[in-house]
């Protein structure tokens, strides 16, 4: 049977030109399969509104053309109507976390032959105070460089990094109450990262034992560290051994109640969100369907 399939092209995302990316979907995707369209996002929302209309509507699949943000949108779109609508990724992003760890390619010719293979993987979704997210959500460091980089129209991971490095002199670590199924843990941290895959984007590996399948999180507690440390840390989180750093504990968790002493940023999947007070984050399992490559 013929399928609908929406492609929601964003396109700032990774600071990449998406000029091309009409031409190979006419190129490459399988058009006995798929009637296709296309839709480009306008702003901060949109492309969870074009989502679910297409929902509404009656397609098959939805893509999202861009990083996690834009997966994030998408995949918020699909699940508010009918979760058993599949989402499509094509990265475009600065980071493309969810789609590197569900090994979806990173060259769009390839990402869209991915699609035709059909293949679907089940995957867990999380929520926090609410608001869905799909990769990581976390506190602290990370979520403080999110927002500032939300700022800078400069995408791309040239400017990440600069920010980085910039921000890493002046950040202090905060204290954090956690209530993780039902038991407390208190830690003064760089950051918290609240992991459904392995990885933040850029295959940097916060929770390199996570998997995105199995009904939880892992909660990825970065303790304060001194600045020569640095250069270590981000060695471990490329090489995916962070789990093995003394700096950093994983906790398996399916909620976390997280309490802080300062409001500050969230992210979640790498979007800033200014959320004050207690935050509740709980897994969903087995709640998004997504195209994967043959191999996963
Ligand atoms: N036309 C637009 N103008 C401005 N912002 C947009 C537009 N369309 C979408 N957005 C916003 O762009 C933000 C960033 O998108 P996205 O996260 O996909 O890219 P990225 O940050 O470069 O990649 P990654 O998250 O993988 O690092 C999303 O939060 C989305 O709401």
């Amino acid at each position: 049977m013929r399928k609908n399939i929406l492609f929601v092209i964003n396109p700032i995302s990774g600071g990449k030109s998406k000029e091309r990316i009409e031409q190979l979907i006419i190129d490459h995707l399988d058009h006995n399969q798929y009637d296709y369209e296309m839709a480009y996002s306008n702003a901060v929302d949109h492309a969870r509104k074009l989502s679910k209309s297409a929902v509404h509507l009656g397609f098959d699949v939805v893509v999202a053309v861009g990083g996690d943000g834009t997966v994030n949108e998408v995949a918020r779109g699909i699940m508010s109507i009918n979760a058993d609508v599949a989402l499509g990724i094509i990265p475009f992003g600065s980071g493309n976390g969810l789609a590197l760890h569900l090994g979806i390619p990173t060259n769009p010719r390839k990402a869209i032959e991915t699609l035709n293979h059909n293949k679907i993987k089940v995957i867990d979704s999380a929520i926090l105070n609410d608001v869905p997210f799909f990769n990581t959500a976390g506190v602290g460091f990370d979520a403080h460089i999110s927002a500032l980089f939300a700022n800078n129209k400069k995408r791309g991971f040239s400017g990440y990094v600069k920010s980085v490095l910039k921000e890493f002199k002046k950040y202090k670590s905060q204290e954090y109450e956690l209530t993780i199924d039902g038991e407390k843990y208190f830690r003064k941290a760089f950051m918290i990262s609240f992991a459904n895959s392995t990885q933040f984007g850029n295959n940097a590996q916060i929770a390199p034992l996570a998997d995105i399948s199995d009904g939880w999180l892992d909660v990825s507690v970065v303790k304060p560290f001194p600045a020569y440390q640095f250069p270590a840390l981000a060695w471990r989180l490329m090489s995916g051994t962070a789990h093995h750093s003394s700096y950093v504990e994983i906790i398996k968790a399916k909620e976390i109640i997280v309490q802080r002493k300062e409001n500050g940023a969230v992210h979640l999947d790498g979007e800033p969100r200014e959320l004050n007070g207690q935050l509740d984050i709980k897994i969903r399992p087995a709640s998004m369907k997504v195209l994967v490559p043959l191999t996963k």
